[in-house]
């Protein structure tokens, strides 16, 4: 029997790659294209199992109290996702217990594995800043795969025992040493022609440790955002991170 879907924020960029690739899997059936201003009770009247948002930081919270009040299960990339923000989901799972959640700051393979690089290297150097390029219409700055990024390094920096390294700057132009999430330095470039890239830069007496992830085309992110979907109803409650999905 085949996952009936439905997509949120079909029209925009990324909903619009979701839909194509939900339609072109034999295992998943496409039951809502939703956009702004749409009836989001399609989603529960066409009977979908598993919603996937793409929406707007501004948008996703309400979408999830959506799917979690409708018992939907729910694949978000829709960025924004602050701490409170999972402490609120967390709270709404609560009393559905059966219903999972994923949130992925970023569905492309290799960024996850960056991360997961970034993470493992953190505990070897004080010192580490993050670098973001990004088309600019993304509304959001850091992006949400930095910000993750830099949460990850600080933390396992901590677990270490690690202060982050020396910095002698003194002087400074507003955000020229960009903003700190976590104690990390992490610096957002929007350019049109870019789509989706990040430098994580780790420096230490005599050498540089530099991982790169670019995702050239947003297909790259397709490959992720089904295997959520696929998943999803196997793991109930909230997963943040498509690295616990792939056993990384
Ligand atoms: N996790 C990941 O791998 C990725 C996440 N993203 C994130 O996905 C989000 C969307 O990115 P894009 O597609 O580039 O933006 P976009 O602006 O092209 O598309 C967003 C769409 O959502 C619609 N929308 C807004 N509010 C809505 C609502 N309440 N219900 C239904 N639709 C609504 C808009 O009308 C628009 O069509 C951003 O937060 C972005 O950072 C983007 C790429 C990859
Ligand atoms: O808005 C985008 O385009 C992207 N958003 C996500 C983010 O903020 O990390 C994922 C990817 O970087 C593309």
């Amino acid at each position: 029997m085949s996952i009936r879907v439905a997509v949120l924020g079909a029209r925009g960029r990324m909903g619009a790659q979701a839909v194509n690739a939900v339609e072109g899997a034999a295992d998943l059936e496409l039951v809502a294209a939703i956009d702004a201003g749409d009836r989001l009770l399609d989603v529960v009247d066409n009977g979908a199992d598993v919603l996937i948002d793409f929406t707007h930081p501004d948008a996703v919270m309400g979408n999830l109290e959506f799917a979690v009040e409708h018992g939907v299960h729910a694949v978000v990339g829709t960025t924004g996702m602050t701490q409170d923000r999972l402490e609120t989901l967390a709270g709404w799972l609560a009393d559905k217990p059966e219903l999972g959640v994923l949130i992925a700051p970023n569905f492309a393979l290799g960024a996850v594995l960056a991360m997961r690089f970034a993470e493992q290297a953190a505990r070897f150097y004080a010192s580490a800043e993050v670098i973001e390029l990004h088309h600019n219409r993304k509304a959001d700055a850091p992006s949400g795969t930095a910000g993750h990024t830099a949460r990850l390094i600080s933390k396992a920096r901590a677990e270490a025992g690690i202060e982050p390294g020396p910095d002698a700057t003194t002087s400074e132009v507003d955000g020229a040493r960009g903003a700190l999430v976590g104690d990390v330095r992490v610096h957002s470039v929007r350019l049109p022609g870019l789509i989706a890239h990040e430098e994580i830069l780790f420096g230490a007496e005599g050498e540089t440790l530099t991982i790169r992830h670019d995702s050239m085309d947003r297909s790259s992110f397709m490959p992720g955002v089904l295997l959520g979907v696929r998943s999803i109803a196997k793991r109930p409650g909230l997963t943040v991170g498509l690295e616990n999905v792939l056993e990384l």
